[in-house]
Order: structure tokens, then C-alpha cells, then sequence
């Protein structure tokens, strides 16, 4: 008996270039009700609540939360616009969608290539739906099948730049793509220019300089600038006959902006701040007022504190979606599955020392001290959650060493070489020491986070919930869309509630919370149908 069946997905292939037809799945239930427009779930939400006795023993008491979900299934047009749209992560991108949309192939020393989605957790992984009752296998089917999502096919894409280049002189400059396929897409990705952006040189690297020739007219926030990003996202609309527009943050590293009362603290306080110029208002924070304020999703693919408390509070006042921080693409990727595997087997992780040097414009500008400890702090925080969660390996406070260096070395260009040593205490004394080698092609990783972050974070658009209360209303989700953290290094959550970086619990709560819009329990791997005869 095969234990495992991966199906197809309705679009005929994981990765074709057809469109959505039907729907691969129905759910079959009392609690779930297909419209042309909507899909509605009635949804028990199983948690345990702990308490504890007069003698500190613990209480554990099985709760259930009646939600009711919709999903509107109608997707649309919709439209990516990137921050940074120039850079090797924005060119390549958009190189790759073009290629998929045209099904293109390319020669290669090994070969011929053809355009696919891999390093996609949406086009290119696969979830198991159930168990086939006439042959107990395992029926797994495309993510991008769980719920109506967006083909990146079909994205309207866009963006600035403070680079004049054109896309085709991008991806150039990146040096990531074959030749035989940069020829194939150079003719439609030379058509694509950059919008002019906003430029406050104290924020990136002073080698950041030489590209910017592509700017408006300031050095500093002003209103004038929220008003001419909202009409950019709003003339993208119009142009291309969109419903809705994702904007990804893909430029270059910020240094972190100091957070002062008065200044940045609350909404009208950074909206006054940036009306009046003041100077500790960054540019990713310019963008990310401008898309609350056009209720566009905003996400920060890069480490810096984009989202100061101003900017967090508007969107919650706006019920507009932020997402954010850094995106995990290579050696934190892997760090945050390793960790979590390392202590959860019961071995006590010690010391992980993280070296990583690379030679594209992004290793260039993190070459700066101030956009270096941007990187370093979300590199640094990932495994924390892990940590904290085991008070048997670990005493309250205490965690292993860990550091984190970036060096620039052009030779590598965008070939990031990730150099990590993790080493452990194992049983009675013994060590463990785990050395590890990994070319990390940083834009070939990065680009299908991208188009992740852009599906899901739409998709989250087309979701609402409501209680059982009489006279409840479908809401959306909080502001903050901390279901976004697998694809992020420093996942930003609502105000007070817990940061998870372990790989695996993001990837299963992405999932489980899909699989509660249709109605349907989380996968508990328990397999009870195989263990109990
Ligand atoms: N694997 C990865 O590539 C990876 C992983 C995590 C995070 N990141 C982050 O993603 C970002 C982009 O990475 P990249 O390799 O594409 O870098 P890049 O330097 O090639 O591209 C950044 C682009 O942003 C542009 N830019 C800078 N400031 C701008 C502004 N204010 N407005 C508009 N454009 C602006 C630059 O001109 C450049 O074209 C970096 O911050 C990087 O740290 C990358
Ligand atoms: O995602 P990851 O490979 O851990 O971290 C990477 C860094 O090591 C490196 O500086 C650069 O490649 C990217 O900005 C990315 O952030």
C-alpha cells in the first residue's frame, strides 16, 4: 500500500501556468457551506488551559472556542509593487514570474532548465489533506490548493527604486540569472522602469550612494512624499485594472531608528513627526504610513524597525495588514529548523557560532556598522523562543552562545556562503559538534519568500472570523500578520503576544489555520487509523 499520494493540483500542475479552475477539494460537513462567492466554516478551536492548585500543581483543562470563518473565493486582479524593485532580490523576482508565466526553458551547462517555484511553501510544497478511506493512504495536495489563493502568474508587478536602472539593466547588475535566460525575458523586463523614490542617505550605507539617481526631492520625511507613494499605489491600480495591491519592503537594509516619545511613539505623534520633517523617520516608514493609510498591505522584508509604535498603531486604527521582519531565506532558515530539532531532542545547545560572508549590493550595504546590527539582531533573536521553552536544559535566563558576523567579499557576488558551527552537551558529558557548509544563492532563496509573503498576505485579505455571540460581525485578522512568520527571521506579532520561531510550529500553524477556514481539525500526525487494530 502506498502510504502517500500527491495529487495534482486543480490548476492541472503545482506549477503550471493554467489558472485556477475548481477547487481540488470540497469539505464535506455540516459545518462548512459552499458559495460562488464564499466558503463558511463553523470551526471548534481545541486548547488546553492550564491553572494551577493551592500546591503548584499544575490543572490542565480541555477548552473549545466555536469560531466561524469566510473565505471570499472571488481572488481578482491583483498587483505586487516592490520597494527596492531594482535590487537583485526585485529583478530576479520578477525575472522568475515572467519565466513561469511563459513557461520558459533555458540552456544550462547541465542541461536544459525549465522555470519552476521550488523554494516556494506555497507553489511548490505539499500538505496532507486526510487518508483515502479505500486505500489508507496519505492524500496530499498542493498548499496552493488549500484555500482560492493568487497564482503568481497572474501578479501585476511594480515598484521603485532609487536606481534609475531598468529591469533588464537589474538583473545585469545582479549577476544571479543564466545569460540564456536573461535573453529570453530581457525584452519585457527592459520595459520596466523603476518609480523614482524616496532617499534619506543617513538610513543605508553611504555606499549606497552612488546608485541613488533615481530620487524625489528631499532628504528627509514630509507629507509630500506619503501623498506621492499613495498616488504611485494608486496609479499602479488604475493602470493595470487591479482589485488590490501588495507592497513588499525589498530595499536595502535601514539602520534601526531610535524610538522617542513625541516622535514615533503613537500614530498622530508620527504623522505629525513626519509632516514636520523630522529626521529620525525612516524611509521604510514612510512607505509603510503611505500603504495603511491606502489600506494596502505593507511587508518588510528586511531587518530594520520599520514598524515603530506609530506606525504598528495606525495600522491597528486603520485594521490595515503589516507584516514583517527580514526575510528567512538561508542560514537562519536553517538555524530556526536545527535549533529546534537539537533541543527538543534533549540536547543542550551551548555555543552557534554564525559566520556568513557574501558580495552582492546587500553585503555591500550591510558592510556599514548601523545597517550590520539591523541583520544582527534578527539573526540573533531566533532562537529564543526555543530556548526559553526547555527549563530542563536551560536555568531561567540562560542560553547559548551565539554570534553572528557578515563580512563583504565581492568575489562571491550573490553566492552567500554560510559558515555555522553548532556545539551541544550530550549524554553524560559527551559533546556534539555540528559543522556546517551552506552556499546560500541569496535571490534564488529570497524571490519565492517574496511571492510567498505576497500570495498569503492577500489571501489573509479574503479571510474573516466571527464568535457565535448574537450579533456578531465577520472582522479581519489583527493588523499584524504574524501567520506570515515562516518566511521571516524576526516574525512581528500583535503587541504582547508571543514571538514562535521554530520552523516547524510556523509552517503547522500556516497550515492548520488554512485548513480552519474550511472546516477542518489540524493535522495531528497521530495516525490512529495505523496503530490501533
Ligand atoms: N536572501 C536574501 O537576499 C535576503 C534575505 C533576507 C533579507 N534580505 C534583505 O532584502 C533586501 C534586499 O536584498 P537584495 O539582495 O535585493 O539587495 P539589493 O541591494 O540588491 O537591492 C536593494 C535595492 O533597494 C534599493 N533601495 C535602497 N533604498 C531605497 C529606497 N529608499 N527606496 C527604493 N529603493 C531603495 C537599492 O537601490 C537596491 O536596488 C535587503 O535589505 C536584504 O538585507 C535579503
Ligand atoms: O536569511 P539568512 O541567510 O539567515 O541571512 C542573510 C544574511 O546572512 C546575509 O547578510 C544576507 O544574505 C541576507 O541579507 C540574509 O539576511
Amino acid at each position: 500500500m502506498a502510504p502517500h499520494a500527491s495529487v495534482e493540483g486543480a490548476n492541472g500542475s503545482v506549477n503550471g501556468s493554467a489558472r485556477q479552475s475548481s477547487p481540488l477539494f470540497t469539505v464535506q460537513s455540516p459545518n462548512v457551506v459552499y458559495t460562488a462567492d464564499e466558503i463558511k466554516s463553523q470551526y471548534a478551536y481545541q486548547t488546553t488551559e492550564i491553572t494551577r492548585t493551592a500546591d503548584n500543581k499544575l490543572v490542565a483543562t480541555p477548552k473549545a472556542t466555536n469560531y466561524n470563518f469566510k473565505v471570499d473565493r472571488k481572488v481578482g486582479k491583483i498587483g505586487m509593487m516592490l520597494v527596492g524593485w531594482g535590487g537583485n532580490n526585485g529583478s530576479t523576482v520578477t525575472a522568475g514570474i515572467l519565466a513561469n508565466r511563459r513557461g520558459l526553458s533555458w540552456e544550462t551547462r547541465e542541461g536544459k532548465q525549465t522555470s519552476n517555484y521550488y523554494g516556494s511553501i506555497v507553489m511548490s510544497s505539499t500538505v496532507k489533506l486526510g487518508t483515502d478511506t479505500k486505500t489508507g493512504e496519505e492524500i496530499n495536495i498542493p498548499f496552493h490548493d488549500l484555500l482560492p489563493m493568487v497564482h503568481p502568474n497572474d501578479l501585476a508587478i511594480g515598484g521603485w527604486d532609487i536606481s534609475s536602472m531598468n529591469l533588464a539593466e537589474s538583473m545585469d547588475r545582479a549577476q544571479v540569472l543564466e545569460p540564456s535566460l536573461k535573453v529570453l525575458v530581457r525584452k519585457e523586463m527592459a520595459e520596466m522602469k523603476p518609480l523614482p523614490s524616496i532617499y534619506y542617505p543617513d538610513f543605508i550605507a553611504a555606499n549606497q550612494e552612488d546608485r541613488a539617481d533615481n530620487v524625489l526631492e528631499g532628504t528627509k520625511a514630509c507629507w509630500a512624499h506619503v501623498e506621492k507613494i499613495q498616488q504611485d499605489i494608486r496609479d499602479f491600480k488604475a493602470a493595470n485594472g487591479l482589485d488590490k495591491v501588495i507592497i513588499m519592503w525589498t530595499a536595502n537594509t535601514e539602520r534601526y531608528a531610535d524610538i522617542i516619545p513625541g516622535v514615533n511613539d503613537t500614530a498622530d505623534n508620527l504623522i505629525n513627526s513626519i509632516k514636520t520633517g523630522h529626521e529620525e523617520v525612516a524611509p521604510s516608514t514612510v512607505f509603510a504610513v503611505a500603504a495603511i493609510l491606502e489600506n494596502t498591505p505593507f511587508i518588510n522584508g528586511s531587518p530594520q524597525n520599520t514598524f515603530v509604535p506609530g506606525a504598528l498603531q495606525l495600522a491597528e486604527q486603520r485594521r490595515a495588514f503589516i507584516g514583517g521582519d527580514d526575510f528567512k531565506s538561508g542560514q537562519t532558515k536553517m538555524k530556526s529548523a536545527l535549533v529546534d530539532f537539537l533541543i527538543n531532542a534533549g540536547i543542550k545547545l551551548t555555543s552557534i557560532a554564525s559566520y556568513n560572508h557574501l558580495g552582492n549590493n546587500d553585503g555591500k550595504n550591510l558592510s556599514s556598522q548601523k545597517q550590520f546590527r539591523s541583520k544582527e539582531i534578527s539573526k540573533s533573536n531566533v532562537v529564543d523562543d526555543m530556548v526559553a521553552a526547555n527549563h530542563i536544559l536551560y536555568e531561567k535566563d540562560e542560553h547559548p552562545d551565539h554570534t553572528v558576523v557578515i563580512k563583504y567579499m565581492p568575489a562571491v557576488g550573490d553566492n552567500k556562503r554560510a559558515l555555522d558551527e553548532y556545539y551541544a552537551e550530550i549524554f553524560m558529558g559527551g559533546h556534539q559538534t555540528i559543522s556546517l557548509f551552506n552556499i546560500c544563492e541569496d535571490s534564488l532563496l529570497a524571490s519565492p519568500l517574496i511571492i510567498d509573503l505576497v500570495v498569503l498576505a492577500e489571501m489573509m485579505t479574503r479571510v474573516s472570523w466571527k464568535t457565535d455571540e448574537e450579533g456578531a460581525e465577520y472582522k479581519g485578522f489583527h493588523s499584524v500578520l504574524s501567520i506570515l512568520s515562516y518566511m521571516l527571521k524576526a516574525p512581528l506579532t500583535p503587541p504582547g503576544t508571543p514571538v514562535v520561531n521554530a520552523l516547524g510550529k510556523q509552517r503547522s500553524a500556516l497550515i492548520n489555520i488554512f485548513r480552519a477556514c474550511v472546516g477542518l481539525q489540524p493535522e495531528s500526525e497521530m495516525t490512529l487509523e495505523h496503530k490501533l487494530f
